[in-house]
């Protein structure tokens, strides 16, 4: 792929993109039929409900099945970390790359609990790393560049990086899975991603950075000053997804747009995680806003600029646990809550077979 001209790589993304089309309002509808035939005063089983339509729209049919779960997890590192704006130093991410290849990282414990698979991808780690087990090689560059000083990475990086996390959730998609979760990981990376949802979502800067990892208050002042340096050296154009993406971006954050991208074109329901996986599915939907009904809101995250972002989608998290780890696992959990919506289409009576009283 590292051959290929800009060019040829923009008419990739194109033709995924053109791939994308609408959810089946006939299957949703005979969900919906379904939904209400079942013995609770309609809608009462709310986002659950939802998800169900959506899976019957999204799959198709109105009996819409799960077969194999996967977190797609991209690992990259952003040169703005040597602006001081993590609680922690950049070799954790090479670092819990092997964690999670030897299974000891949250994702590891909460999709194994959801009967999920987690294939973790370097799209662009700093530090060498030997692929073996879950670990999928597909790196771009040694992490992207210094934001506050030009852009993090070049266009042609931006869509490499895009095509890698779209192979990767095709490679997947041919192995049978049919439902994905995002995860990211990524020491800086709520930096970029603040760049991200403060743009495409028209928001300051004070309402969307937060913490990350944990910095202090003096942490905080200077993560913004640093975003608001790399807005002004870059300038951003909103109107094009790609320059955003390429100037402020980061390569992990582009690959979970491309599999977002990916699972649209290929009908296959994704789970939007934390606050740097609803960046890349910003960026996903303003390269193809038909991507957005592919998409499954998982949980709201402490980061501030994620209820911006998620709105900015239109999407509503179904769970609030005060997390802000990344890495997929409020989408792993969420998981449970997308099985529970086809019990409950599958293995409720309706009330014709109960002998409910209907609503009188
Ligand atoms: O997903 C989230 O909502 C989230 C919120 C805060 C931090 N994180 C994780 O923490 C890392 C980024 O934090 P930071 O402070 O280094 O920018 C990265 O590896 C993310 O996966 C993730
Ligand atoms: C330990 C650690 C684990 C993580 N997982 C995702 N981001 C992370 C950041 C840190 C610091």
């Amino acid at each position: 792929m590292e051959n290929l001209t800009e060019e040829k790589l923009f008419a990739q993304l194109q033709e995924l993109i053109g791939n994308i089309s609408d959810l089946d309002e006939a299957a949703m509808g005979q969900v919906q039929e379904r939904l209400d035939s079942l013995t609770k005063p309609q809608g009462s089983l709310g986002q659950l409900e939802q998800i169900a339509k959506q899976l019957g729209g999204i799959q198709g049919t109105s009996n819409p099945q799960i077969k194999k779960k996967a977190v797609l997890l991209m690992a990259g590192d952003h040169g703005i970390a040597a602006e001081g704006v993590s609680a922690f130093p950049q070799e954790v991410t090479p670092q819990m790359v092997y964690n999670i290849m030897n299974d000891g990282a949250a994702i590891n414990v909460l999709a194994r609990q959801a009967n999920a698979d987690v294939f973790c991808t370097d799209v662009g780690v700093a530090f060498p790393i030997e692929a073996t087990g879950n670990i999928i090689q597909k790196r771009v560059a040694n992490g992207t560049k210094n934001m506050a000083k030009g852009p993090a990475m070049s266009r042609q990086e931006a869509l490499q990086a895009l095509l890698a996390g779209a192979e990767v959730a095709q490679e997947k998609i041919q192995a049978g899975y049919n439902l994905f979760a995002t995860g990211d990981l990524g020491i800086g990376n709520t930096t970029p991603s603040s760049a991200i949802v403060s743009l495409f979502t028209n928001s300051p800067l004070e309402d969307v950075v937060g913490r990350g990892t944990g910095i202090d208050d003096a942490g905080l002042i200077n993560k913004r000053q640093a975003i608001q340096k790399a807005i002004d050296v870059n300038q951003p154009n909103t109107e094009d997804a790609l320059d955003v993406l390429c100037k402020v971006g980061g390569l992990e954050i582009a690959a979970i747009a491309g599999s977002i991208l990916q699972a649209a074109a290929s009908r296959v329901p994704i789970v939007v995680d934390g606050f740097i996986s609803t960046a890349g599915a910003l960026v996903a939907a303003n390269l193809a806003p038909k991507s957005t009904a592919f998409m499954i809101p998982s949980h709201g995250s402490v980061e501030p600029g994620h209820c911006k972002a998620l709105a900015g989608l239109g999407l509503e998290p179904v769970l609030n646990l005060n997390m802000r780890l990344g890495e997929g696992t409020g989408a792993a959990l969420t998981f449970h809550l997308v099985e529970a919506a086809l019990h409950i289409l599958n293995e409720m009576s309706t009330f014709a077979d109960a002998g409910v009283s209907e609503k009188s």
